[in-house]
């Protein structure tokens, strides 16, 4: 019989003892049984995991701590990533092991990289079945013969019952994520919210592959059908749209998040998807809502009928943040191999709830590195009282709280590969179209859908275009399917002269935040600035 652990490389062998029972590598089925048993959730229709996450329905990015060691002091952009010091991080380590004594533990062993020459062997080590479920869902699943040989290169305990002490632990609160680079190892504790896993191996990764000359992208991709080579990557903040627009059925799904772009092209950097569930709808995306009806999804945060089970897609009381998380194979049409060619297209994609971007824009080089850098979305009203404006978000890299280095790092690397590459560039609005938040609506995903669709078969490229006055970029006058008005958002507002008033607002918001990045910036980019 095969071992579903390597035998010389047990908590044991890294000094984790005293545990109650460990569970090596158990598969979904097995998981969800040892879940179940424990209470932490339970069996929703169709075989779904069923559970909920307490006070952190969403990542605390506040209480996330890189330890700060000569090895990475230098590195490490620290203005963005809070220092935990090493000896406060020994005292947090040896409390959590204490902590440990006695429970069970749910260890898998995971590739974090579809390409198996930059792949990192991750162990995670998790107190809760359901999130051994979560991250197996998420990472690269090592066939059994790959298992016998692994050998952790950098080892995540998550355990969500052990509080943090400020005082003694150099945190901020009873909630800690901990990065100890030199220890190979991370801490998470006081938090079930089970993104943390994921984005725990991103920031790893983020940090590892530029020295490789790999770019590390907080991006979705996809490819056409039967081309690999014909790859486009979605970035964009959370809400933006990379997990929808990823899963279009005229394309081949890569991934939904996390992605790599190295000499050979580009490559997932997980095995599953972790997708949004509010008002998701069958019609408009029949492939994510599929998944959830079926054997081994995670729900997540998600309000259901005790009796039917029925999921209430429109009940956002637990959270918004409500979440389903599968297997890339759950998608009928995910690529087999979670890889693709270097991207013939770059679509930065941007949730705009002052109603003035344009839906779609096509970008130059520096202007796609302009809105790399500024990392634009907005937050919209309703999830926090008294907000009643779009709060503009500027989070440089379309991900600031996953990179561990100084935002140039990841910009000269995207600025070299595009210039290499050819990419074509363009910036997508799937937020406010007729007006802001509160008076506008909401991007219809068929006319985003169909915008994507004419810029990756590269038709969009043959329309007239017009230059936007505000921020300089090309617009598309006319496209077949999407009416002539939604192209031009002055003209979906009832009152043109209060478009221009908010898109003037909007011109100094960016500039604002931009100005951090002009002392650096060459001259090309900075002629890109707007503002
Ligand atoms: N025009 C549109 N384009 C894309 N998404 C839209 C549009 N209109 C509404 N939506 C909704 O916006 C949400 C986009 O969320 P999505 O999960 O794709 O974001 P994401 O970028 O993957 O975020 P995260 O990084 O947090 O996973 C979905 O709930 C989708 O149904
Ligand atoms: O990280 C998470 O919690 C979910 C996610 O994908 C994001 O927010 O970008
Ligand atoms: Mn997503």
């Amino acid at each position: 019989m095969t071992t579903r652990v390597n035998p010389n490389c047990r908590l044991e062998d890294q000094g984790i003892e005293g545990l109650g029972r460990v569970y090596y590598n158990l598969l979904e089925p097995a998981l969800m049984t040892e879940a179940v048993a424990r209470d932490e959730g339970k069996i929703g229709l169709g075989g779904t995991f069923l559970v909920t996450t307490g006070a952190h329905t969403g990542r605390s990015p506040k209480d996330k701590f890189v330890v700060r060691t000569p090895a990475v002091e230098d590195s490490i952009w620290w203005e963005n990533n809070k220092p935990m010091t090493p000896e406060a991080f020994d005292r947090l380590h040896a409390d959590m092991l204490d902590h440990m004594k006695g429970r069970d533990y749910f260890v898998q062993d995971l590739f974090g990289g579809a390409d198996p020459e930059e792949r990192l062997d991750v162990r995670v080590v998790n107190e809760l079945a359901w999130h051994g479920l979560f991250i197996r869902h998420m990472l690269r699943r090592p066939e059994a013969d790959e298992l016998a040989g692994f050998t952790p290169e950098f080892t995540i305990i998550n355990c969500p019952s052990f509080k943090a002490d400020p005082e003694r632990h150099g945190c901020r609160s009873e909630t800690v994520i901990a990065l100890n680079f030199e220890k190979k190892l991370i801490l998470i504790g006081n938090s079930a919210y089970a993104g943390e896993n994921k984005k725990s191996v991103f920031t790893l990764l983020n940090y590892f592959l530029p020295t490789k000359n790999i770019m590390a992208m907080h991006c979705s991709a996809n490819h056409a059908p039967g081309n690999p080579d014909d790859s486009a990557v979605f970035f964009g903040l959370s809400g933006t749209g990379k997990t929808t627009l990823s899963a279009d059925p005229s394309r081949v799904l890569i991934g939904d998040d996390e992605h790599g772009w190295s000499d050979r092209g580009i490559f997932n950097f997980e095995g599953g998807c972790y997708a949004k569930t509010i008002s998701l709808s069958p019609k408009a995306e029949p492939e994510i809502y599929a998944t959830t009806s079926r054997f081994g999804t995670v729900i997540e945060n998600m309000v259901y009928d005790e009796d039917s089970l029925e999921l209430d897609f429109e009940d956002n009381s637990i959270t918004d943040n409500m979440r389903c998380a599968y297997p890339l194979d759950a998608i009928s049409n995910a690529s087999k191999t979670s890889l693709g060619g270097h991207p013939k297209n770059i679509i930065m994609l941007t949730c705009d709830a002052f109603g003035v971007l344009p839906p779609i824009s096509r970008l130059t080089p520096a202007q796609a590195m302009y809105h790399f850098l500024s990392g634009f979305t907005s937050k919209t009203p309703g999830t926090e009282v008294g907000v009643k404006e779009p709060i503009p978000t500027f989070s440089t890299c379309f991900g600031a709280p996953f990179m561990p280095r100084r935002p140039e790092v990841y910009g000269k690397l995207l600025q070299e590969k595009i210039a290499k590459h050819g990419s074509s560039c363009w910036l997508v609005n799937t937020g406010w179209t007729g007006g802001a938040f509160g008076t506008g609506s909401r991007m219809p995903i068929q006319a985003t859908r169909a915008l994507l669709a004419a810029a990756l078969d590269g038709s969009l490229n043959g329309v007239e275009f017009r230059r936007d006055p505000n921020f300089g970029f090309e617009v598309p006058v006319s496209v077949p399917n999407v009416s002539d008005v939604l192209l031009d958002p002055r003209k979906t507002w009832d009152d043109p002269e209060a478009y221009d008033e908010q898109a003037r607002k909007l011109v100094q918001m960016f500039s604002d935040n931009f100005a951090q990045y002009l002392p650096g910036i060459d001259d090309e980019v900075r002629a890109a600035a707007i503002g």
